[in-house]
Order: structure tokens, then sequence, then C-alpha cells
């Protein structure tokens, strides 16, 4: 699975913060804007070969927006090489091969099974006007049993579950075989245990084949476990980066998200525990501020 050229990834456990790798992704004073509005403002973004950077944000921060920029879905201004190359040159099948990109919610053709969804993952393989080889139908088969979805294959991806589907679309970029893996919340829709083995099984890729990943995640205790790097976006701005020791900050997580929030030491990241405030919590309401009460016999003070 890994790329010509691209060095094997580091070694279970070892965080590539330390001794990173060639630079994968180099987003340079970027800037995405949108019905003329700004969502990405002048980001800077660096991630290296092997490593896991997430992106964390509150909503509307422009996460998705700077993933689908970088995974080139969305027109912007200024720079983004991947692995070395500028990626206004790589043809669009090449750069297919490179990057693979699972959005929030992917248009599913109307009737269309799991398999040949998955199977489109094999597109930057197949010639054109050609059909799938034996060699592309394993490899769907392989990563579908990986995620536990063989024996949905024959079924319409229609019919699936919410999160069912989500290991569909995250199938399909697997299916890919490309090097750098793009994830717009790969576990939004998943149960607490299938969000353990996707996670995991992503981490295994780029434990095992190099793969570098840049994901957005909503959940931090999650967000913090799996990656090396975090970056934290509020406006469309670079507003914290680094270890997710130095991210996940009860006092950043107040200002950006206004959450109250305790973090506590994990074995892999810091663990993000929400905590209900004590008084009236105030709400804006179109302006003015509003109190609202404790529930009777749920007073905490
Ligand atoms: N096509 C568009 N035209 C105008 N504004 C847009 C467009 N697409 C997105 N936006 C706005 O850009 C901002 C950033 O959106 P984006 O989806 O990148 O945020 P996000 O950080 O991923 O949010 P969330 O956590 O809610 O998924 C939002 O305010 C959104 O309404």
């Amino acid at each position: 699975m890994t790329a010509p050229g691209v060095p094997a990834a580091p070694a279970p456990g070892e965080r590539t913060a330390s001794r990173p790798g060639p630079v994968a992704v180099e987003v340079t004073g970027l800037c995405v804007d949108l019905s003329g509005n700004r969502i990405v403002d002048r980001v800077d973004l660096t991630v290296h070969t092997g490593e896991w950077v997430t992106v964390i944000g509150p909503n509307g921060a422009g996460k998705s927006t700077l993933l689908r920029a970088v995974g080139g879905l969305l027109p912007a201004t200024g720079g983004i090489a991947l692995f070395g190359t500028p990626a206004t040159a790589l043809r669009r099948r090449d750069r297919a091969r490179i990057v693979a990109t699972v959005v929030q919610m992917p248009a599913v053709p109307p009737g269309m099974t799991v398999l040949d969804y998955t199977l489109l993952g094999r597109t930057p393989y197949i010639p054109p006007l050609g059909r799938e080889s034996a060699v592309d139908l394993a490899a769907v088969r392989d990563v579908l049993g990986q995620l536990d979805l063989g024996r949905f294959a024959d079924r319409q991806l229609a019919t699936l579950s919410g999160g069912e589907r989500q290991r569909v679309f995250l199938a399909r970029a697997l299916a890919q075989g490309a090097t750098l893996l793009l994830l717009d919340e790969p576990t939004s829709a998943l149960d607490i245990g299938h969000q353990q083995e996707v996670l995991e099984l992503v981490d295994q890729l780029r434990r095992d084949h190099g793969l570098t990943v840049l994901a957005t995640m909503h959940d931090l205790s999650l967000a913090g476990e799996y990656a090396d790097r975090m970056v934290l976006l509020a406006d469309g701005r670079v507003v914290a980066a680094g270890p997710p020791q130095d991210v996940l900050t009860e006092d950043l997580l107040a200002t950006h998200y206004r959450a109250r929030v305790r973090v506590i030491p994990g074995d892999h990241g810091p663990l993000v525990v929400p905590v209900r405030p004590t008084s009236p919590v105030q709400v804006a309401d179109q302006g003015d501020a509003v109190d609202i009460p404790s529930r009777p016999g749920h007073d905490k003070t």
C-alpha cells in the first residue's frame, strides 16, 4: 500500500513527533472563500509521513472545508503540496492514488450495492472503459472483511444503518490504497465498539503501511488517544497546535468551545470529560442572555 518513495511508518507505539518522517502534506497560507465569506483563513499545516494529525474545533470552525480543500474537492488559494509535489501539478488519477478522502455525507448513487460502491475506490487502477480485475475484487473483499462488512456486500447501500454506511465509506477509501487518508468525522455515526475498531484499523494501517492520516473529530478523548498532533481551528484560523496534551487543555476548550470540561491523563492521551455546570447556564437568545434554572430536585448547588 505504500507509494514508491514513501518510507515506512514508525514502529507500533512510536510517536512520530519526536522523529518526523518526510513531509506528506504541506499547507501554506491556505484560504478558502465560500459565498463571499472567508471560511479558512491563512492556515499553515504540516503533516509528516506516517503521522496522524487531527483537526478539532467548534461547529462551523472550518474543519471540513480545510479537509476538502486539501483533498482537492474545493478551490483554495495558498499552497498545498502532497509528498513534495504541488497539488495543482498532480493529475487527477495520480492524485487519487495518493489521497483518499472520506467526507461527512458522501453522495450515495441510488441502487448501488456495498460491493459496487466500495469498488469505486479501485477506479484509479482500472483502465478507462476497462473492468475491475481479480486483484481489485480481492482488495475490496479484504477491506470489507476488515471492517466487518462482508455480510453486507450484496446489500443496497441505502438499506444500511447510518453506522454501517459510514464504515462502507471508509472501506471505499481504504480500497483506494492511497498513502494519505483524509477523514472527516469518520466515527460520528458509530457505536463505541465500532469507533474503536475503525480507529484501531486505521492506526494499524498507519503503523504497518506508512499511511498518513489527517482527520477531523468531535470526540476529543478519542481524538487525543489516536493523534500524534492536534490542530485547534476557530473561525477558520489555527489557534493552537501541538501534541494532544498541549491542545486539549481546559482553558483552550473553555475559550474556543465555551465548554466546561475536566481534562484527565489517560494511557494514550488526555481524556476530556464534560462537567455539568453547578449554577444556571447563560444561553444567548437572539442577543439577550436568559437564565435556565436548575430542574427541581436536581439543584447541585
Ligand atoms: N458553500 C458554502 N457557502 C457558504 N458558507 C459555507 C459553505 N459551506 C460551508 N459554509 C460555512 O463555512 C463554515 C465552516 O463550515 P465547515 O463545514 O467547514 O465547518 P466544520 O468546522 O467542519 O463544522 P462542523 O463541526 O459543524 O462539521 C460554516 O459556517 C458553514 O456554514
